[in-house]
């Protein structure tokens, strides 16, 4: 890895773009959302307005029995309002999740397709934090927030209206605690938005350290360098936390300063409703009806001022999910032309994965339709890039990878494993039934299909699991060896039949009775396909139509075993010192 460059963060233009987009798509659910929280708002406001009316009929000396007609509008308004504030909510929390959901699916499906160097490059950590903590960061607010952010923006829209129907002059009176809101949130907004866009950041460090060490915790452990680990999980997370406790306290300041615009507000009402009721232009159950309208009003404002900080967050996270969404696709200018043969060209092939230093040194190979081709030469030489090059999974930084006559770049991702399959020196086998994993890239093959693979590379093994091909494997269930992994791998290739196979797999003991097992269900899995294998062991040369030598990101030599062996160069050596090393075992 050359230093972390996390992932792209949408701008904040981009990301309302994308939250209207996604509101237009369900228009009906948006309105009815809308519709349910005015009228909820209007029934929270009725029983103010009626006690208002209360008031004046007391003071004008009205029966005791008036109460009863203001009780009923009250129980009625507070039942439509408990009713349609429950409806609104669920309306809002489900469009939310729909939206949430699916951009979830499209952001997991957009990064199961990013380069594998790209992903290098970011760190796991980022990714997972972002369809981790993001992802809850988001389900919250829409779950919680957005719902009640409608309500109250409705709230106070209705009440406003009420006051300013109540007497024009102390809806007015109200309004001045306006500006005072508008400082309170002009002084926090610009100085909230960055500590949340880094209180996410840091966040996504500080998985990244915990993810990076427990995936590499073995290596960890076997150079005894835990405490560096830890230290390093410490720093990322006292920064987190660091970042968390600012946010904190810049919030409480916040919250003192809108205290101070519903402080005012509140009396300039009264000091209005004084005034006027002195006048005798407005009578005091008015002005009971304003001040309490008013009032009604600091929690939705509270509400709104405090979950700017949960809207700027869900923003935050928001961002950085239409980020990864937005990922170009930076090589690919799909054509929709098709692999004719198993042919492979690469033409001027030049590599570096840091920008810096180049491990592909400008290279040129062709590899017959049908042929296998055994790439050899000591560590670090470039055999594994070059693989890796072939399969599409690392791409080079000049030069042109052609499959059948059509570059790799004009095919879609997952075209490219339709016409390539690797097998790795690292295979995953995911938890659960065997033929699950199996049926990976060929989820339509029936049970024969399956077996035919199977008995094709030779794992009779299977046969003996306690369920056979249904026994549950991977974590939690049977723990498969590295070399049934390799043969579950091999007969998952056989089941996606593609034209080129790469084999870049080290698992087998040279010499041994595993060695020979895996190269046979090799051999067996790539028969007719064009085929590149890095060889680990000097026997899968041997048996290949040819042999290239590289030599620090060069071919140094390239021919048949036997000829190689007889010219006496570089493969020769290796040759030599390998048998020699066989013969000492
Ligand atoms: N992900 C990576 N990031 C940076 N450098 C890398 C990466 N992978 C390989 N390299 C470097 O590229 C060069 C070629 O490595 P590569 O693994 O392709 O060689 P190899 O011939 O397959 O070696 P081996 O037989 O040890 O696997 C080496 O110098 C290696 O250190």
């Amino acid at each position: 890895m050359t230093g972390t460059e996390l992932l792209p963060i949408a701008s904040g233009a981009r990301s309302g773009r994308f939250l209207l987009r996604e509101l237009a798509g369900h228009r009906a659910a948006t309105l009815g959302a809308v519709v349910l929280g005015i009228v909820a708002a209007a029934a929270t406001v009725v029983p103010v307005y009626v006690f208002g009316v209360l008031v004046d009929r007391v003071t004008e000396g009205a029966p005791a029995s008036t109460i009863v007609g203001v009780v009923a509008v009250i129980v009625v308004a507070a039942v439509v309002g408990g009713v349609f504030t429950g409806l609104g909510a669920y309306t809002v929390a489900l469009l939310g999740e729909r939206i949430l959901a699916s951009l979830r699916e499209r952001v997991v499906a957009r990064a199961l397709i990013l380069p594998v160097e790209r992903l290098d490059r970011a760190g796991r950590g980022d990714l997972l934090s972002r369809v981790g903590d993001d992802v809850a960061v988001m389900a919250k607010s829409l779950g919680e927030v957005v719902p009640q952010i409608l309500a109250a923006v409705l709230l106070v829209a209705v009440s406003i209206a009420a006051m300013l129907g109540v007497d024009w002059r102390l809806g007015l009176a109200g309004m001045v605690a306006i500006p005072l809101y508008v400082m309170a949130l002009r002084w926090y907004l610009p100085r909230s938005a960055p500590l949340y866009a880094s209180e996410r950041v840091a966040m996504g460090e500080r998985a990244q350290a915990l993810v990076s060490s427990m995936q590499g915790a073995r290596t960890v452990r076997a150079y005894g360098v835990e405490s560096e680990h830890l230290a390093r999980i410490d720093a990322a997370s006292a920064g987190a936390r660091d970042i968390a406790v600012t946010v904190f306290r810049l919030f409480t300041r916040f919250g003192s300063r809108s205290n101070r615009a519903e402080c005012v507000g509140l009396s300039v009402v009264l000091l209005a409703g004084f005034l006027l009721v002195r006048d005798g232009s407005v009578t005091v159950g008015e002005t009971t009806a304003a001040a309490l309208l008013f009032h009604r009003l600091f929690n939705p404002i509270g509400m709104l001022m405090y979950s700017f900080d949960d809207v700027q967050s869900a923003g935050a996270s928001l961002a950085r999910l239409v980020g990864v969404l937005d990922l170009p696709d930076e090589r690919r200018a799909v054509t929709g032309r098709e692999p004719d043969s198993g042919r492979i060209e690469l033409v001027g092939i030049r590599h570096s994965y840091d920008g810096v230093h180049e491990v592909i040194h400008g290279l040129d190979l062709t590899v017959a339709d049908g042929d296998t081709v055994a790439l050899v030469g000591s560590t670090g030489a470039g055999k594994s890039t070059l693989a890796a090059i072939v399969a599409g999974s690392t791409e080079p930084t000049t030069g042109t990878v052609r499959i059948g006559g059509v570059p790799l770049t004009e095919l879609a991702a997952d075209r490219v494993r339709r016409h390539v399959a690797v097998v790795s020196q690292e295979v995953h086998v995911f938890a659960g039934p065997l033929i699950d994993d199996l049926r990976l890239a060929a989820p339509d093959a029936s049970d024969d299909e399956v077996q035919a693979a199977l008995d094709l590379v030779g794992a009779g093994w299977v046969a003996d699991l306690p369920d056979g091909v249904h026994t549950v494997v991977g974590e939690g269930g049977l723990a498969l060896t590295a070399a049934r992994a390799q043969h579950v791998a091999l007969a998952r290739l056989v089941l996606a039949d593609p034209a080129v196979a790469v084999l870049d797999e080290a698992t087998a003991e040279a010499g041994s009775a595993g060695a020979r097992d895996l190269e046979d269900a090799a051999r067996a899995a790539t028969r007719g396909r064009t085929t590149v294998v890095v060889a680990h062991r000097l026997t899968q040369a041997a048996a290949a139509d040819r042999v290239v030598v590289l030599e620090h990101g060069r071919i140094v030599e390239q021919g048949s075993h036997d000829d190689l062996v007889q010219a006496g160069g570089r493969y020769h050596d290796l040759w030599s010192a390998w048998s020699e090393s066989l013969a000492d075992r």
